[in-house]
Formats: C-alpha cells, structure tokens, sequence
C-alpha cells in the first residue's frame, strides 16, 4: 500500500511575535495581549525571564548579578517601578552615595583627607563639562587640548574620575531620569529580588501555577532566536533547535550587545542605516563581585557603606560597598568593576579574581584580615544574550541615531533600554519603551486593517483607469500604498 503522501504543516504563526523576556519584552507582550492581541508568542533565549534583571542566592541573602537600584526617586513624577516596587512590598533602602568621596583609601590604607578629596572632585568636575562644552560648541578639536592641569593623574585623582565617568552613568546634566523622576536611588534589599516585578508583570497577563511560576504556553523558554527572514508580508523566527515561527509583526527587545554580535542573521539583511545606529551606540560593562567573609573588618555605619580605593590602575577594583546597611551580619562586600576591568576578569578564573581582590583588601585594611570564603562573579560581556550590562549614547544628544535605533525595518520592531529616548540604559526606560514600542506596533495593525478594507475598492477603481489608460498595474498600486506608509517608508538598504 502506498505511503500517504506527506503534507508539511505550516509553522505556527501568530499575530506578533516577542523576542526577549526582559522587562521591555514583557512590558510590549503585555501590552499587545491588553488590546486584544492575544496569541503574541514570547521567545526567550535563556530558561527565565527577567533577561539583565537576575538576582541569586549568596552568602545566604539575595544580591542582584544586574540592576540592584530604583535610580530616579524623590522627584515632580513617580519613577513607574517605583510605583511597582510599592505594589508589591518589594523591600528597599535608600543609598547614599555621597560620603563615598571622603572614604578613600590609597595603596598603604591611610584614608585621604576630605578636603583633599574634596578638591580632587571638583578638578574631575571641571574637566567633564570642560569637555562637554568643547563636545556641545562642536569645535571637538578642543578635547584633544583640554587643560592637561584638569587630565586626572594621581590614583585619588584617577579613582574620582573613574566614578564620575564609569561608575555613575555617564550622561549629560540634567540627566532626564533625575529631572523627571529624582536624584535618589533606592537599593533593593529583598529576597524576593528585583526579579519579582519582572515575575509581576508577567503574572499580569501570562497564566501561572499556585506557586507563581508562569505556565501559559505563549511564554518559550530556551528558545534561542537565530535567524529572522522578513518580507513585506510576514515575519520568520529560526530558533536554534530548529524551530520555525510566523508572525505578521516581530518585536526584537534583545539587548545593544546582541544586536551587534552575530548571534542573529537577518534575511534579508538589515538595511545600513540601521546597522550604523548599531554601531554608532557603544556598551557598557558593568560588573558587581561579591565576596563573602567570616567576618566584618571594614568601618561600619551609614557613612561607610561606600568606600573608594586609589589605584594607579584607572578602574582597578575602585568602587566598594559593604552590605552591612541592607543585610546586617551578612558580612559581605561588593566592588565593582566596568568595562576593560569587567573583561579582563571575566576572562580570568574566580579565583585569580578573589587573590586580586584580597590582595586590595589587605592594602585598604591591613594583611590580617579574614580570606574570602566565596566569590561571585557575573558575567555579562560574555554571557551571548546579553554581550554587555547597557547602551552608553554618546555625550552629546544625538536624534538622528536615536530615530535610526528605534525604527522599525519592515515588520521588525525594536525595543528595549537601549532605544528609550530619555532613560536609556535603565530598568525604568526598558519598561516604558515597551509599552511605546507596543503602542507603534497597534498603530500599524491599525493601519493595515483599513488598507485591507479599502485595498478592493481600490483595485476596482484602477481596473477601470487600467481600462482606460493602460496606466500603473493595481499590485504596483497597493504597493505604491505601502511603501508611503510607515512600514516600508525607509529604504531597505
Ligand atoms: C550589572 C548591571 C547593573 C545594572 N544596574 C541598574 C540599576 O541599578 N538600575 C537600573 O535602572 N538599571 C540597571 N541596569 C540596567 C537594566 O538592568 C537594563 O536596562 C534592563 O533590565 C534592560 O531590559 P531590556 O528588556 O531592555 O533587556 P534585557 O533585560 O536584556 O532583555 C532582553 C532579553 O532578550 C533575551 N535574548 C537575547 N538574545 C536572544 C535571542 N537570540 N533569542 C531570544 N531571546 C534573546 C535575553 O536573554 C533577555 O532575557 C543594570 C544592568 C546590569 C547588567
């Protein structure tokens, strides 16, 4: 008997599809299912939710690996986490970062006097908006001769700098998250961790078990995103086990870092104007270590929670935090380390990380002090969702770039931290620019709905002028309609 003759089935396809499951990816999810879209399909690469939101258990608390503070409180309007974060009871306390400059220690442990410090801050200061000003009056010529008196050279000099430029965002005053949302930054201190407002919101429109875990099918873990074909119809995921998925429309809220890493190919390939922006958008890395001890030797008390050692090594193991404030007794320290440092450990053993560690620790306070019983050290730049911590935009505002990252090429649609105009790099712009993100995406559907309606009558109207004139074809027409709207109205290469 002859074989049946094998029919492929179609791969599933549905109205949109998500890629990511940060807070951007979720807060867009969200709002699609909230308007009725509701077969949006989710993919996410790792096996949870939350993306650059992760918190894990050490030294018997909970520290958070990627965002650990609500930055932008106390201000005209209220921060939107932090608005979650008193929804759901998340515990946090205030930081306080400003003693931080009148705890520094140098290389043989001795604290800098204040008004030492304090001058050093204000040289550092001065040269960012000197530099500023040469960057905003465009004569950038004058950076290459900024006052050598204001180039940051002793290590308490360079420490200063490191945290103006590295530790603390580097933005342009007035910093929109402050003027809008407030100067104060509140840490979380929860078991729960930061990720309970991701698990939140997420539980807000993705069924669950009792237990809070989400359930709901439109959620797929472990699905990493590969290849996106996209053409003037419809959108096609390549996942790498293999899978395929359809969608009219493709919300990509992968991180800066993994958009300009291969982990994705495009088919066909995204247009230069887009690849640029790319480009154009450089990453921070941002790593937190965290070690644990038997016992506390650091000086204790609010006052101390920040401490900053000087190092003729810019950016060599500076900024420090004791957790004593947040979790009393847990007997943990925090230094954090960003960019050329956060690689280079990153690429070195734990282990070779704790001895550097210690050895700073020792000189800060004395070669008696208690080993390191653990070390926790996260790994952003290398772990291939995430290819960084967050955008760094250049000094000066630049909208042109930001249009570029933001626009949407056919049917894919881009979100995340990265493309917020006034917060980016933050948990706060990665949620707010989903729900913008959505919103363009419904006013398509929109739009292409009322072309659907009116496309028949049209073709009737230009058969007749066809008849008459033996003029443009109706498929160039509907076309032509088309390509003026928003969908293809930027060139695809
Ligand atoms: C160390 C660190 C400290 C930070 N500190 C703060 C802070 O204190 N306060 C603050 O406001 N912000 C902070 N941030 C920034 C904040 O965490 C981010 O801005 C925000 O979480 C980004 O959310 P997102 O949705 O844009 O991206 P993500 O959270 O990165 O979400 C993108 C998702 O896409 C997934 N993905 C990637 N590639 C693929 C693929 N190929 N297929 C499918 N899925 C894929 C990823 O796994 C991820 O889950 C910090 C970040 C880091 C790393």
């Amino acid at each position: 008997m002859d074989s049946p003759s094998r029919i492929p089935t179609p791969p599933p396809r549905s109205t949109a599809i998500v890629v990511g499951a940060g807070f951007s990816g979720l807060s867009a999810a969200k709002v699609l299912v909230e308007r009725g879209i509701d077969d949006v399909l989710i993919l996410e690469a790792s096996d949870r939710i939350g993306g650059r939101i992760h918190k894990q258990e050490f030294g018997g608390v909970a520290v958070e690996l990627g965002a650990g503070w609500i930055v932008g409180v106390g201000g005209r309007e209220v921060n939107p986490v932090l608005d979650m974060v008193a929804q759901s009871g998340l515990r946090t306390c205030l930081s306080d970062y400003s003693n931080a400059r009148y705890n520094i220690y140098d290389r043989s442990g001795k604290i800098f006097p204040s008004g030492i410090a304090g001058d050093s801050y204000n040289k550092a200061v001065e040269t960012a908006v000197q530099n500023l000003k040469c960057q905003e009056s465009a004569v950038r010529e004058l950076i290459k001769v900024v006052d050598p008196s204001t180039t940051p050279i002793t290590p308490m000099e360079l420490a200063i700098d490191f945290i103006l430029h590295d530790f603390e965002m580097p933005e342009v005053e007035p910093i929109s998250t402050f003027l809008d949302f407030g100067e104060r930054e509140f840490m979380v201190i929860d078991m729960r961790g930061y990720e309970h407002l991701v698990h939140r919101l997420a539980g807000e429109f993705l069924s669950s078990s009792s237990d809070g875990e989400i359930t709901d099918a439109r959620l797929q873990l472990n699905k990493v995103v590969r290849e996106i074909q996209h053409s003037r119809n419809s959108v096609t995921v390549v996942t790498e086990d293999g899978c395929i998925y359809e969608a009219n429309y493709l919300i990509l809220s992968v991180s800066i870092g993994v958009l300009k890493s291969d982990l994705i190919s495009f088919q066909p390939s995204l247009p230069r104007w887009k690849r640029k922006a790319i480009e154009d958008i450089d990453v921070m890395v941002y790593t937190k270590i965290f070690l644990k001890f038997p016992y506390s030797f650091w000086p204790s008390g609010p006052d101390k929670e920040f401490f900053i050692y000087a190092h003729e090594r810019r950016g060599y193991y500076t900024f420090w935090q004791h957790m004593e404030n947040a979790y009393p007794g847990s007997n943990i320290l925090v230094v954090t380390l960003t960019n050329g440092e956060s690689k280079r450990v990153e690429n070195q053993s734990d282990e070779e990380t704790r001895k550097e560690a210690m050895q700073v620790l020792k000189d800060m306070f004395g070669p008696n002090i208690p080993e390191a019983t653990s070390i926790l050290v996260p790994r952003w730049w290398t772990n291939r969702f995430q290819r960084c911590s967050y955008s760094n935009y250049p000094m000066i505002p630049d909208h042109e770039l930001l249009q570029s990252i933001q626009g949407p090429v056919g049917r894919i649609f881009f979100t995340g931290e990265h493309t917020s105009e006034r917060f980016s790099g933050y948990v706060h712009g990665a949620y707010l620019s989903g729900i913008d993100t959505a919103k363009v995406v419904l006013e398509e559907m929109k739009k292409e709905n009322e072309m659907a309606l009116i496309e028949p009558l049209l073709a009737m109207t230009l058969s007749q002028t066809d008849a008459v004139s033996g003029g443009l074809h109706k498929y160039d027409m509907s076309k032509q309609m088309h390509l003026t709207g928003k969908l293809y109205s930027e060139p695809i290469l």
